[in-house]
Formats: C-alpha cells, structure tokens, sequence
C-alpha cells in the first residue's frame, strides 16, 4: 500500500508547534513580521503571496504587504528592500520570484540583509548552508525534509536523486542531503537538462525529488520498486475547468504511485510546506533578532 503524503497535516503540525514560539514571542514583547514584496502579474505569483499573507494572518505573523508594477524602475524594488532593512517591525523580508526581466534577481537578492533573509537566497544564507551552518534553509527544500522525517524515510546511505540544478530548490535540496546531519548523509546525484539518460538515474534512486517545471517529466517506468517520490512540481496546464487550468506536478503521479512506496501529491503535498517553513523561519528571524532563544518544531 502506497503511503501518500498528506503536506497539509504535516505542515499543520509544525504551524502547531510555531504557536507556542509566537507565544514566547509575545511574552518578550515581539510580534514577528513578514513583508512580501511581489512585482509581478503572473497569476500563480499572486496566488502565492496572498497565500503567505492569509497564513500569517492566521498564525499571529504580522504580514506587510507591496506591490510594485513590473515595468516600474528597478530602483523602486530597491528603495523598497531598503526601507524594509531599516524597519524595526519586519522580521522577514520576501521578494516573490520571479521578477521581471529588467531586474536583477541577485542584486535584489543581495539587497536584503541576510538576518531578514527569510528565504534563504542571499549569498551569505547560502554559504552557511554549504558550510553546514544554516541560519534560513530555504523553504521548499526545508520542507521535503521535513515531510520525509514526517514519513520515517531515513535519507541515511540512501541514494537520493534530485531532478532539477534551480537555485531555489534543486541546489539547496542537494546541499541539504548530503549534509552529515540529520535528514542527510545521503548519496546524491543531481540530474538536469543535459543528463544524458534520466530514467537510468532515477530508477536506481531510493528517493526521488522532481524539481523540473515539467508537467509529468518523471513516470512510473522512472521509478525503482518501494522508492519514495517527492514531488516539487507545480504546474499549471490548460484543462476544461472552471479555472481554465489543472495542476500538474512534475510526477505522473498514478504510474509512479504504482511503484513507489511513498509519494507526495499535487496539490497537497510540497506546496503547503513551503509556507509552513516560510512561518517558521519567520518565527526564527524574529527569536535570533530580538535574542529569544524558541523551541521550534
Ligand atoms: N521568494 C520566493 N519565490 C518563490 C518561491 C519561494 O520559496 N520564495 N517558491 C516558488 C513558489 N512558491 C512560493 O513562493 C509556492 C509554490 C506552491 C505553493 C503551494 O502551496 N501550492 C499549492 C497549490 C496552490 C495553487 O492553488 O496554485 C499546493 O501545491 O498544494 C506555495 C508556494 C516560486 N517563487
């Protein structure tokens, strides 16, 4: 029997656990913050960011929210970053990517000071990350961690394959689980656009992570017998809907359900974690900032 990975009791748990820091929080007098700052109109872009607001609103998180139009000067993302730099009641500090072409994503990236770096992103988060000194894992791969510990999926001596080089998720994903730590020590293989013959990596995998933007890149003739498969994929394709669209992960996810021991769906299954784990380093920006020490889940 497959176990399929419910992201959303998971993610619940952990929002459980954040509640009780919020509460530490508030005794020290701190109510935690996060300003999203998104500069696109790309409809998936906005649903995410509205879904961070509603989930901090829900939590206790202070939420600050601004939107610049996409064909505004680079400038104004900038002085935008800056101001959020300086302001006392924001914690943590998320620009929406992607952003529009004549911006440059790492120089808004480096533009935010790496202590309200709730993503991750900003070189000096990353490099403690590949020093095996996190302060912020970034929030998807951050997430997969936690549904796999949620799943008693030992990454120990397994061999991992992470489909997909991103910044946002596939490097960092890689970097998580080779780490000597828990949740790593795995033996990992990145696979990307030029990997010559993709299912011959993936079907020796133990565990498989899809992080392509490929709708169903990864069938079930891609996957060994009782591997577990994570699914990053969230895609959006055209269907007889009254959205006028499905989401589709990046897994064909009936073929390799047939295969797999552990599989997580779309929706359902990374998506609600990457919020969850956006709170939570929230809450952390919020503990380190203000120096209380939080017992987080
Ligand atoms: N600054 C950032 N930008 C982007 C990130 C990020 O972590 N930081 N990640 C992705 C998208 N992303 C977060 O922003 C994200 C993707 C999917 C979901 C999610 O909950 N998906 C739901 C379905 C939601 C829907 O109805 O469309 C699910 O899978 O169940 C949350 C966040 C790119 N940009």
């Amino acid at each position: 029997m497959t176990h399929v990975l419910d992201g959303n009791a998971v993610g619940d748990r952990i929002r459980d656990g954040l509640r009780g820091c919020i509460d530490t929080l508030e005794g020290a007098g701190v109510t935690p913050g996060l300003a999203t700052v998104l500069m696109s109109e790309d409809p998936a872009s906005e649903t995410y960011v509205s879904m961070k607001q509603r989930a901090c609103d829900d939590l206790g998180i202070e939420s600050f929210h601004h939107e610049l139009d996409t064909d505004a000067p680079a400038e104004e993302l900038f002085d935008t970053v800056e101001s959020l730099n300086d302001d006392d009641a924001v914690n943590g500090i998320l620009v929406q990517m992607p952003v529009p072409d004549h911006v440059d994503d790492r120089a808004v990236l480096r533009s935010i000071d790496p202590v309200k770096d709730v993503d991750g992103f900003h070189p000096e988060n990353v490099g403690r990350l590949v020093a095996g000194d996190a302060r912020f894992k970034p929030c998807t791969p951050h997430g997969v961690q936690k549904l796999l510990e949620a799943a008693d999926v030992d990454t120990e001596g397994k061999d991992a394959v992470v489909v997909g080089r991103s910044d946002i998720v596939g490097k960092p994903m890689a970097n998580l689980l080779i780490q000597k730590a828990p949740g790593g020590n795995a033996t990992t293989t990145v696979c990307h656009s030029r990997t010559s013959d993709l299912g011959a990596k993936t079907r020796q995998a133990d565990i498989v992570i899809a992080a392509t933007g490929y709708p169903e890149l990864v069938d079930g003739s891609m996957i060994a017998e009782g591997a577990t498969v994570i699914d990053v994929g969230v895609n959006r394709v055209d269907a007889d809907t009254e959205k006028g669209y499905e989401l589709v992960g990046d897994v064909e996810f009936e073929s390799a359900k047939e295969k797999a021991a552990v599989i997580t769906p779309v929706p359902g299954g990374v998506g609600p974690m990457t919020i969850t784990m956006l709170l939570y380093n929230t809450v952390k920006a919020a503990g380190l900032q203000h120096d209380v020490s939080l017992s987080l889940p």
